[in-house]
């Protein structure tokens, strides 16, 4: 088993709902964020994602760290996902890059009825409720 490790982020905004993304040519709704580059810290990489597939520079002082947690990869058979989450708001706009093939503003409580990765499913979900 490989592990792909990752930092992402629940993003929810003024109405209480959060931010999915789906990635191009897949089918489950997750957070926005990618996969850590070497030399990066996971805070650096979140950063980074954030800023590259929607184009939003949240303070850092802002984000609150919630943990690892590890969940079967939603895209790559065979891979756990070892993920750094973290949480903020965003009360603006954000621009969504070509990798990302949509992007949803969700009520926590209807999510469950979207295809889900399991991360979001599993441990997500669970923290907004
Ligand atoms: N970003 C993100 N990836 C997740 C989540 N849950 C989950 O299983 N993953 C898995 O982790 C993988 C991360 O790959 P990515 O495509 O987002 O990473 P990246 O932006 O750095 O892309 P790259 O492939 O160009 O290096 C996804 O393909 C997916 O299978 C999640 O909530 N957010």
């Amino acid at each position: 088993m490989s592990h792909i490790h990752i930092a992402a982020a629940i993003i929810t905004n003024a109405d209480q709902k959060m931010l999915l993304v789906r990635k191009k040519n897949t089918q489950r709704f997750m957070q926005a964020g990618g996969k850590i580059e070497a030399g990066e810290t996971p805070l650096q990489a979140l950063l980074r994602e954030l800023d590259e597939e929607l184009q939003i520079q949240p303070d850092p002082q802002q984000i609150i760290y919630h943990g690892e947690f590890h969940a079967p990869a939603a895209n790559e058979p065979n891979h756990t996902v070892h993920a750094h989450i973290y949480q903020l708001t965003w009360h603006n706009s954000i621009h969504i890059a070509a990798e990302i093939e949509e992007a949803r503003w969700e009520d926590p409580r209807q999510a469950h009825l979207l295809p889900l990765a399991p991360l979001t499913e599993h441990f997500i979900l669970p923290l907004l409720m």
